[in-house]
């Protein structure tokens, strides 16, 4: 088949590399704390990942198994301890509104997932900075920024444009529209400029900057397409779709397509690289890496924030 694999680990390498040397020359001791109060297996194995990940770049991390009725207070002695400087807590706990609660016990300063309102709110805004002197970014989550950094390797972020406008021209359709994967991921896109269609089981809506991208952030428009109208009109189609049966027939894509696949299942067909340009079957370690560079950032906030 005419298209190329690129596999996440690839992409991961040079993050973790990067990782690994800074915190070796530097002589940093970043630590990071993993909360698992469930039984998904999801999170189980991404648990597993984040300590193998950790293991190899000399990040400290500790996965502490609670139950959920303590879970807000184990949260709070985590946000208290000085040699903590990240937290995660593997998501679902109680699967509704109290999760949404829990991502915001999480202190921003060791939230190194970006799943609290401040750094929700400052995405969702294009806020980029944290201080008026710009000197600190904000928090993005994860795996959308995972995502963003495939992008960024295969080519899809145009570097002879200017920073914040690379996706300028791309249309990009994204099959989920959750609040930790799929809407953060499309509305990053659309304010680096690109076309996003959002697509999940009710409705597409279309983010984008406007006509010339004239808009500072991007804005939301409803639409009355179909997931086969718009996937077809797109240059990158990224998928994330928790179903096993769940199959993107590749007859609908357009020729050349680049296709990423962020579900734990394979939501293309089998002959996706007939149509596919180029195929990135999953991003978890790029997401774990993500992770990590995340927490490096907090650390050396938490470095500043000591030193004045
Ligand atoms: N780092 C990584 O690689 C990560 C991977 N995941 C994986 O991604 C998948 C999705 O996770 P979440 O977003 O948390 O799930 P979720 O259940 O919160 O959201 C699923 C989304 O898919 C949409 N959807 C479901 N069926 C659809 C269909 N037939 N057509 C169109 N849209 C449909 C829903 O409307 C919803 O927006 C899971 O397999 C999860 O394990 C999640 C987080 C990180
Ligand atoms: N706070 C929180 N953050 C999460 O990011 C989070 C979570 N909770 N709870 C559980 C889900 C699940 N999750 C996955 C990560 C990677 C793959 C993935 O891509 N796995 C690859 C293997 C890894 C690879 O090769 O890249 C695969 O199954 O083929 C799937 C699922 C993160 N989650």
């Amino acid at each position: 088949m005419p298209g190329k694999t690129i596999l996440a680990s690839t992409i991961a390498k040079p993050f973790v590399e990067q990782l690994k040397s800074s915190i070796e020359s530097n002589h940093l001791t970043p630590k990071l704390v993993g909360f698992l109060a469930n039984t998904d297996a999801a999170a189980e194995k991404y648990a597993e990942w984040t300590a193998k990940t950790c293991a190899e770049t000399g990040v400290t991390f500790e996965l502490r198994q609670v139950d959920k009725t303590v879970l807000e207070d184990e949260i709070i002695v985590a946000n208290q301890d000085p040699k903590v400087h990240g937290i995660l807590v593997y998501y679902p706990v109680f699967g509704d509104r109290q999760d949404q609660y829990l991502q915001n016990v999480v202190s921003p300063k060791k939230d190194v997932e970006g799943l609290c309102h401040l750094y929700c709110y400052n995405m969702y805004h294009n806020i980029r900075f944290l201080d008026d002197q710009l000197t600190q970014k904000c928090i993005i989550p994860c795996t959308p920024l995972a995502i963003i950094k495939v992008l960024e390797h295969v080519g899809v972020y145009n570097r002879v444009l200017a920073y914040g406008n690379r996706l300028h021209g791309r249309t990009i359709t994204v099959i989920n529209r959750s609040e930790v994967v799929g809407r953060p991921l499309a509305a990053l896109l659309a304010n680096d400029g690109a076309k996003v269609y959002s697509v999940d089981i009710h409705n597409v809506l279309e983010f984008h900057r406007g006509e010339g991208i004239k808009l500072k952030k991007h804005e939301v428009c409803e639409t009355s397409l179909a997931m086969e109208d718009v996937v077809s009109r797109s240059d990158v189609v990224i998928t994330g779709v928790p179903t096993p049966s769940y199959k993107l027939p590749t007859k609908l894509l357009k020729d050349g397509v680049i296709a990423i696949n962020f579900s734990t299942f394979k939501n293309f067909e089998e002959d996706i690289k007939e149509r596919a340009s180029i195929y990135v079957p999953s991003v978890g370690k790029v997401t774990v890496a993500m992770l990590q560079r995340n927490l490096l950032r907090l650390y050396d906030y938490l470095q500043q924030g000591q030193q004045t």
